[in-house]
């Protein structure tokens, strides 16, 4: 039974062929932590005390290990016998910023940073799994807790959004990439998003949850071997918008992630949104004849509790009892009366910043939520693409994605192809695009939404550059 800690560590490669990558290698910095942490010793069944970590450090194509470890994840991995493990990852820890090369430099393909397999005995990590010393794409194997050994890889990438930018398609056309893996964890939207960022509120609690419920219900490989070569990912739109403690977080566990942002015109999806809250069952018609909301329409957030909440706000003597769902699809006179309504039900003749619920408008201020990733993630490690220049060229936009991935070139050309609405799509792959549709926007409204978007979408000119948003947006900056 190996009771060592096992850290092994793929740095990134050393000949980088996209020089636009080459700056963001990481070498080794939390994984040379763990080396020093020798305090949290696991205990024996016996009570002795099990030997300290131990380290050793690999690449993708060259497999290193300590020879004293024997264990079948070991063997798997036909690591050939090397020495001096340790003193290389101590270099990495007084040189942060020194190149790291261990052995001969590889072939590379993957730019993906650090590589790092945890040891984790009968689910307890050792300190060195701390979700405060692992990064992005650092995988994790257990041997008791199953009758095989289990691998599990924390994301390397994430798609962050924004909400109805087209994120469900994305993660599907990258999840059918051989080298990658997407979080098939616990469901509750049946959209396959984690929200682990989004649903952890402290420290404790991420502490606590990392493992359970993010880690091996999400990430585990279908086979241990998997981990040489794939690399996990998940999308979870709300991660756009997360606040600053939130976002803290995520950068704390894992610094080296990689983010996709999909941007999709402000007015197109916040109408998408208003939708999809329609869809939910969240958007009611004031019933009660006489009253001078009669016939007025609200988004009741959240529900069920939301509808006495609803009635309460408006006040007026209304119970919930005065309102009926408006069924899906809405219409956009329905969405022109949600954004220019007060939450106390009076109508305004301007759009409401903070009318609609859910954020549907709020959500369309990107250029803020981008500049907030950017105070924790570097922007090269942010890929912004627009939603409507990724579905005019879906297949381009795969094929962009796996260069900023540093993936190797899958082609999608032969995967897709065009459903009966005209979109591309993904072979065997079920598509929003399949779902019904809704009634377009009237050209003035839709007008007057996108003047209130404007000042929000020139922010973004020196993210996105001008002639890309006026082109996929069709707007004038
Ligand atoms: N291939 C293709 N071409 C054009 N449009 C497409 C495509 N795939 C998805 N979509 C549209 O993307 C919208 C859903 O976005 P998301 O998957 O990000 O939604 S969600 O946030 O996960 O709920 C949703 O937009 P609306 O239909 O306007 O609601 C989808 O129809």
């Amino acid at each position: 039974m190996a009771f060592l800690a096992l850290v092994l560590s793929a740095h990134r490669a050393s000949q980088d062929p996209n020089p636009n990558l080459s700056n963001s290698a990481t070498p080794l910095r939390r994984v040379a932590l763990g080396l020093d942490d020798t305090g949290d010793l696991l205990p024996e069944a016996g009570g002795a005390v099990a030997p300290p970590p131990r380290v050793a450090f690999v690449d993708k194509q060259h497999h290193y290990h300590d020879p004293a470890l024997d264990g079948p994840w070991a063997a798997r991995l036909d690591i050939r016998p090397e020495t001096s493990l340790c003193a290389v990852s101590a270099a990495a820890m007084t040189e942060p910023q020194a190149p790291h090369r261990v052995g001969r430099a590889p072939t590379p393909t993957i730019h993906l940073r650090t590589r790092s397999v945890f040891e984790v005995l009968d689910g307890r990590a050792n300190t060195c799994a701390s979700p405060w010393r692992v990064d992005a794409g650092i995988c994790f194997v257990r041997y008791r807790a199953t009758p095989n050994e289990q691998v599990a890889c924390l994301p390397s990438f994430i798609i962050v959004g924004a909400m109805k930018a087209g994120t469900a398609e994305a993660q599907g056309w990258l999840g059918i990439h051989p080298n990658l893996y997407r979080w098939k964890g616990l469901v509750d939207s049946g959209a396959g998003e984690a929200k682990f960022f989004s649903t952890t509120h402290s420290k404790a609690q991420l502490e606590t949850r990392w493992q359970s419920d993010y880690l091996w219900p999400g990430f585990s490989l279908p086979q241990p071997s998997a981990a040489r070569d794939m690399y996990t990912f998940e999308k979870t739109p709300r991660y756009m918008v997360l606040d600053d403690p939130h976002l803290i977080r995520m950068h704390e566990m894992l610094p080296s992630l990689k983010l996709v942002a999909l941007l999709r015109h402000p007015s197109a999806r916040a109408y998408s949104h208003f939708q999809h809250r329609c869809r939910r069952g969240t958007v009611f018609r004031c019933q009660r004849p006489g009253h001078p909301l009669h016939n007025h329409v609200f988004d009741a957030g959240d529900l069920p509790q939301s509808l006495a909440a609803l009635a309460r706000r408006l006040g007026q003597s209304l119970s919930p009892r005065d309102f009926v769902r408006v069924p899906h699809p809405c219409t956009p006179a329905h969405f022109e009366e949600i954004v220019t309504t007060f939450p106390n039900g009076t109508r305004s003749n301007r759009i409401l910043y903070q009318a609609a619920e859910g954020g549907a408008l709020r959500r369309g201020h990107y250029a803020m939520q981008l500049r907030r990733l950017y105070q924790y993630y570097r922007s090269e490690d942010v890929l912004v693409l627009l939603t409507e220049e990724m579905f005019q060229d879906f297949v381009g936009a795969a094929h962009e994605m796996q260069r900023f991935m540093g993936l190797p070139f899958f082609n999608y050309t032969h995967h897709t192809h065009v459903n009966e609405r005209g979109f591309t799509v993904l072979n065997d792959l079920a598509s929003k695009t399949d779902k019904a549709g809704y009634e377009p926007l009237g050209d003035a409204f839709r007008a007057r939404l996108d003047n209130f978007f404007l000042p929000w979408s020139r922010q973004l000119i020196p993210i996105v550059g001008q002639a890309r948003l006026e082109r996929y947006w069709k707007i004038q900056l």
